[in-house]
């Protein structure tokens, strides 16, 4: 009667469960989800890209993650706006009288997705390495939660962890080490850590911890591997919204290495320093900043 029968048959625009399925409504949760979704498929592309053309590896990573955050964002939350770090820079970057650039529609929306689709794109690009991550933050104009950022997720696929302030992780406990006190121990970028931190690490008695990705860093000092994390000369929202959103959700420090507030959906979204730390180390990490700043 041509009827379809058996498990195989499927009712024209249901989504095949193996595509995601329905996600959950509640933002924080929405969030992971569509981290971890993302996270999926930057493992597939691994699998079936390889190492051998890092170049190759990193751009298909970096298209198949916001195609898929982008296209799931249109359609479970089409009335949302998006900021992407795969986005059009000259686009974004809008000021205020400047010829020839369109005011982002995200500067008059009150809900903005802050995304950045493979944060650590180096390290994804290398065999074995783990020290990369998805970042999806939401900022909300009515900024009711810390830094106008009501949600966030990073997924560390390769981890087989995500960090969302759905659950937000318990503070981490004071470390051993400090307890006897060891030195604190300070992540960087293991590519381009600031200038200045060597010093600064000399000055207080500490050790540098280098690792790659911005979600990543932030996540070992939700999880006490590190104790700070400090970074300057050079970043964009999208490389700390999500991170930051789950840090203040734990009860961390997260500011600009100068104490200032960290500030998200500006018109430029350049943010290029920030430090995430235990609460009772940032005293005394933003007085050694300020003595070592340039
Ligand atoms: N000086 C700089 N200027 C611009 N972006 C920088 C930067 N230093 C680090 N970043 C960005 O911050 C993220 C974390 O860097 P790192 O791994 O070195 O700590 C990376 O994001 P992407 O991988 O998304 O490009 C990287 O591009
Ligand atoms: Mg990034």
């Amino acid at each position: 009667m041509g009827e379809q029968t058996g498990t195989s048959a499927r009712i024209a625009g249901q989504r095949d469960p193996s595509e995601g399925g329905t996600p959950p409504v509640i933002d924080a949760a929405f969030a992971r989800w569509l981290a971890d979704r993302a996270g999926q498929v930057l493992l597939q592309v691994r699998e079936d890209v390889g190492y051998a053309d890092g170049k190759a590896l990193k751009a298909a990573g970096d298209k198949a993650a916001h195609d898929l955050l982008t296209a799931e964002l249109a359609r479970w939350r089409p009335a949302d706006a998006v900021l992407s770090e795969e986005d059009d820079h000259s686009r974004v970057a809008w000021q205020e009288g400047e010829h020839g650039t369109v005011r982002p529609d995200r500067l008059d929306a009150s809900r903005v997705w802050i995304i950045d689709p493979l944060d650590g794109t180096r390290e994804f690009s290398e065999e074995g390495r783990s020290d990369w991550a998805v970042h999806v933050a939401l900022w909300t104009a009515d900024c009711s939660s810390p830094n106008c950022l009501a949600a966030g997720a990073v997924a560390m696929p390769a981890r087989h962890r995500t960090f969302a302030t759905d659950k937000a992780p318990a503070y981490p406990p004071l470390p051993l080490a400090a307890a006897t006190g060891g030195p604190m121990r300070i992540a960087a970028s293991r590519t381009r850590p600031p200038a200045f931190v060597t010093a600064l690490a000399e000055d207080i008695g500490a050790e540098l911890v280098p690792m790659g990705s911005a979600g990543v860093k932030i996540a070992a000092v939700i999880n006490g591997e590190a104790d700070a994390y400090i970074h300057a000369g050079g970043q964009y929202e999208w490389d700390s919204a999500a991170p930051v959103a789950v840090a203040s959700a734990t009860g961390l420090h997260a500011s600009r290495i100068d104490g200032s507030a960290l500030k998200y959906n500006q018109a430029d979204p350049k943010l290029p320093d920030l430090v995430v730390c235990r609460k009772d180390l940032a005293p005394r990490l933003l007085a050694a900043l300020q003595r070592h700043l340039p």
